[in-house]
């Protein structure tokens, strides 16, 4: 069953196309990251799936349902629905209201993993960046949603604290769909990774460890982009970006060396999930 469906949706601004024939899904108990560049459209595409703005085309469902009651849902937006001249307990307080909670049990069970006890009585207005992106999660899963849509919830976090949240976040095996520009902690933390560019899905949404092994080799090697160099890659898969090239390579081969007469500066990385982001994105555009 899934949580979210998304199918056949456009959009543009301006003239300007944002999103072109966007299509999938988000299973139950799936933990799903959205990762893009800036500007690739995945705000506009959470605000699309909260039905806050109205694509061009195509059709959104939420548990199944094109109008959905959003009680279940848990959503942080990329701004945060703080109201700064509150302190913390109150806003707290206020979304106990909405959501028919005690505060007490919401301190009890959230306080202690999002460090809340320390800023508990502070204005919001004096929060650091983030401290306030802890209080806008607590604000989005305290009534214990089924679906969490989360537009970069780990940003501006101190990495410290940020597996204790994600644990509490996971609980109870809940759907959580984020957006990320931390492309390890997507690696790290997704069931399924989709990759946004162009407006499109640039992959099939993958298990991110599949995705990296669905690459042409699991080694890379990167060197600077000469037309000298480039003649050298006769037989090899590779992709430029920002005035280097990114040669997959097997660990042991000929390359190395061949490479090594060239130049000294180069370098040789494991393959990880922004290499299967820049060669499909570049592979589809033909850059
Ligand atoms: N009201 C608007 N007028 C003009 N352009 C807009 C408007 N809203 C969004 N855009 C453009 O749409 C594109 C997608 O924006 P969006 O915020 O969805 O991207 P994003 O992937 O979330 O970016 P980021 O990672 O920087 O948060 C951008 O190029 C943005 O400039």
């Amino acid at each position: 069953m899934n949580k979210i469906l998304i199918t056949n949706i456009s959009y543009s601004v301006k003239g300007k196309q944002i999103l072109n024939d966007l299509s999938f899904e988000v299973k139950q108990n799936e933990v799903f990251a959205l990762i893009g560049k800036n500007g690739s459209g995945k705000s506009s595409l959470i605000d699309i799936i909260l039905q806050d703005l109205k694509p061009d085309s195509g059709e959104v469902k939420l548990f199944g349902k094109e109008k959905c009651n959003y009680k279940n849902v848990g959503i942080l937006y990329d701004h945060l629905p703080l109201i700064t001249l509150l302190r913390v307990e109150e806003i707290i307080k206020y979304y106990c209201t909405v959501h028919k909670l005690k505060y007490a049990t919401i301190a009890q069970h959230f306080f202690e993993d999002f460090e809340i006890k320390p800023i508990e009585k502070s204005f919001i207005r004096t929060l650091s960046l983030g401290e306030k992106k802890r209080v806008s999660i607590l604000l989005a899963v305290m009534h214990n949603p089924d679906l969490l849509i989360l537009d970069e919830p780990f940003a501006n976090v101190d990495p410290t604290i940020t597996n204790r949240i994600w644990n509490v976040l996971k609980r109870d095996g809940r759907t959580i769909f984020f957006t990320t520009h931390n492309w390890a902690d997507a690696e790290k933390r997704a069931d399924k990774v989709a990759f946004l560019g162009n407006g499109k899905l640039i992959a099939k949404p993958l298990k991110p460890a599949e995705a990296i092994k669905n690459l042409p080799a699991q080694k890379k090697l990167i060197f600077t982009s000469t037309q000298e160099v480039e003649r050298l890659l006769t037989k090899e898969t590779y992709y430029k970006h920002d005035g280097n090239i990114v040669c997959f390579s097997q660990p042991g081969s000929s390359l190395f060396r061949v490479i090594a007469q060239y130049t000294s500066n180069f370098s040789i990385q494991d393959v990880d999930l922004t290499d299967v982001y820049l060669f499909h994105l570049k592979a589809e555009s033909h850059v």
